[in-house]
């Protein structure tokens, strides 16, 4: 049976949006299921609208669905991206974590495999922190996560972040797309031997 992954992102200005795309096209490519899901967006239209490239983005996203709980049910597996906000993930991300109580408290989101990728302005801007700040949350849930270590060797090229990938704004670099893919393949592996 074909793993089920949910790939659950967020992004403002676009990184993070392609991450997603990329993963969830390389989690097909793996033999999983997948559905590509984005967060609500959270901030007042008054503030996405005062910024030309915060609406485009908004707008380009239009066709992919906004992630449900139903969503996070369905799934052996979530590949999570998530902007880096002041060292954690962006709070648009965590609205719709924080809507996962019933879930959580049925035992629905346990013994799910997780990974998690994020994008920050800096090169030291806080992405490892990020990570761990969703992988905290994983842990509370009883995921199983997934990291990407150094079990690759695309991992001694893409800046060698060992909790996920991450990488600064911009277009993906080849790289960076092959460490995505790496990451989102590990990911249907595992939770392909998690659920059986
Ligand atoms: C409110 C806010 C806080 C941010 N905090 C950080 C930060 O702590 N470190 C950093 O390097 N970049 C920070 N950034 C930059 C974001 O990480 C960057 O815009 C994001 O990675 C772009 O991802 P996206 O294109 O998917 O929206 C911040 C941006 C905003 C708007």
């Amino acid at each position: 049976m074909s793993p089920k992954i949910t790939v659950l992102f967020y992004s403002t200005y676009g990184t993070n949006h392609a991450i997603a795309e990329r993963a969830a096209r390389a989690a097909e490519e793996a033999g999983a299921e997948v559905r590509l899901r984005r967060c609500a967006e959270t901030a007042p239209q008054a503030v996405v609208d005062g910024q030309d490239a915060w609406r485009a983005q908004l707008d380009k996203m239009q066709d992919i669905p906004e992630a449900k709980p139903e969503d996070m049910e369905w799934a052996d597996g979530y590949f999570i991206s998530a902007p880096t906000r002041f060292g954690v993930a962006a709070s648009q991300f965590r609205a719709f974590i924080d809507t996962l109580g019933p879930l959580w408290q049925s035992g629905a989101l346990a013994n799910k495999a997780i990974t998690a990728t994020t994008s920050a302005q800096n090169p030291h801007g806080g992405q490892e922190t990020t990570l761990q700040s969703i992988y905290v949350t994983a842990m509370h849930w009883g995921a199983i996560i997934v990291p990407p270590g150094y079990a690759d060797g695309v991992k001694f090229e893409d800046g060698g972040n060992p909790y996920g990938y991450s990488c600064e704004p911009g277009p993906l670099s080849d790289t960076g797309k092959k460490s995505i893919t790496y990451q989102a393949k590990r990911l249907v592996e595992y939770a392909a031997k998690i659920s059986g």
